[in-house]
């Protein structure tokens, strides 16, 4: 389980403060695919690294608690760390799968000696040809060849380079498994199998798989619940399928309304405007400037993200 409650988590110095998590709370339970969607700037990937616990590169928490508590697979231990010390989880109980899988392998490096090398002490008993059989043996479980293990990044295509960072993640066996958009910019056909390969691995390993990405079609494919992301906020949590069947934020209203139907001629509108600045949000509901709803109340309130029935928090003076 790991928990953000009322967690503020931004860029920069108190008076310049960009929350791009602001005030968010959000449990995310032990075997479940959860995703998070919005439109691009909206906080995913800072969510999704608060998660993990990443205050690097600027990071930071200002406000709020995140609370992880893991059961290990193995042991059976219970571990529980919080904020920045999630980081002592990584390559453990915690893996993260990054965006842009060229930019995080080494071009000039074998995939099996980055493999190898980046694994924790703890998986790297017996000799080295053991070890590189049983990553061998995880991957073509997986329906990698072995192949992939004697290339450099630059002879895998795209689909197979991503396939290997989600192989790595996983072979650790870890709880919690972070991919921050893991199929952007790949076609449909290796979107597929990428998705299909962490499903897989989820329910192999019965941990809890996290997935950001704009892309409303990849979450209806894999997730089990899902959050809407809006300027810093989430203003929409539940059952994926429930959301889809019946979506209640006028901004998930929206998000769902646009997608385009098989057979329908024509594209559909998307939704006026953008969504307002971090730097200076709006007091009220962030969403109200282009909400068809807003009324009074909405430009001077916030509404807090309340259960509106039993699995589905939403955020909406009107719901
Ligand atoms: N290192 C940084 N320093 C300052 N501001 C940042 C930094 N990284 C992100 N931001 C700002 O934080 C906000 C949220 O960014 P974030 O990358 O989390 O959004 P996102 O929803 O993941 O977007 P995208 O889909 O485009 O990746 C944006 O306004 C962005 O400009």
């Amino acid at each position: 389980m790991i928990a953000l409650e009322n967690a503020v988590v931004g860029y920069g110095p108190d008076k310049a403060f960009i929350a791009a998590v602001d005030d968010v709370t959000i449990t995310i339970g032990d075997n479940e695919i959860v995703g998070i969607a919005g439109e691009s700037g909206c906080g995913k990937s800072t969510l999704l690294r608060a998660l993990y616990g990443d205050f690097t590169h600027g990071l930071r928490q200002r406000g709020g608690e995140i609370n992880a508590r893991f059961t290990d697979a193995g042991t059976g231990t219970t571990v529980e760390k919080r904020g920045a010390n999630l980081s002592e989880l990584w390559w453990d109980q915690i893996s993260y799968v990054p965006q842009g899988s060229m930019s995080v392998l080494n071009p000039l490096m074998k995939v099996d000696k980055q493999i190898i090398d980046g694994l924790p002490k703890r998986e790297k008993h017996g000799s080295r040809a053991d070890l590189r059989k049983r990553i061998a043996n995880f991957l073509k479980g997986l329906g990698l060849e072995e192949s992939v293990l004697e290339a450099y990044p630059h002879q895998l295509s795209g689909g197979m380079r991503q396939r290997v960072l989600v192989a790595i993640a996983a072979f650790v066996n870890p709880r919690l498994i972070l991919a921050d958009e893991p199929t952007t910019a790949l076609d449909v056909v290796v979107q597929k199998r990428i998705l299909l390969m962490m499903v897989e691995i989820q329910r192999r390993l019965k941990n809890t798989l996290v997935l950001v990405s704009h892309d409303l079609g990849v979450h209806y494919q894999i997730t089990d619940r899902l959050a809407i992301a809006y300027a810093g906020k989430i203003v929409e949590i539940g059952p994926t399928q429930k959301i889809f069947a019946a979506p209640s934020h006028p901004y998930t209203q929206a998000l769902i309304a646009a997608l385009p139907r098989v057979g329908e001629k024509g594209q559909r509108s998307g939704l006026e405007g953008r969504p307002p600045s971090l730097v200076k949000p709006p007091q009220g509901c962030r969403f109200a400037a282009r909400c068809p709803e807003a009324q009074d109340i909405c430009r001077a309130q916030s509404p807090e993200l309340k259960m509106r029935s039993a699995d589905r928090p939403v955020a909406c003076h009107f719901r």
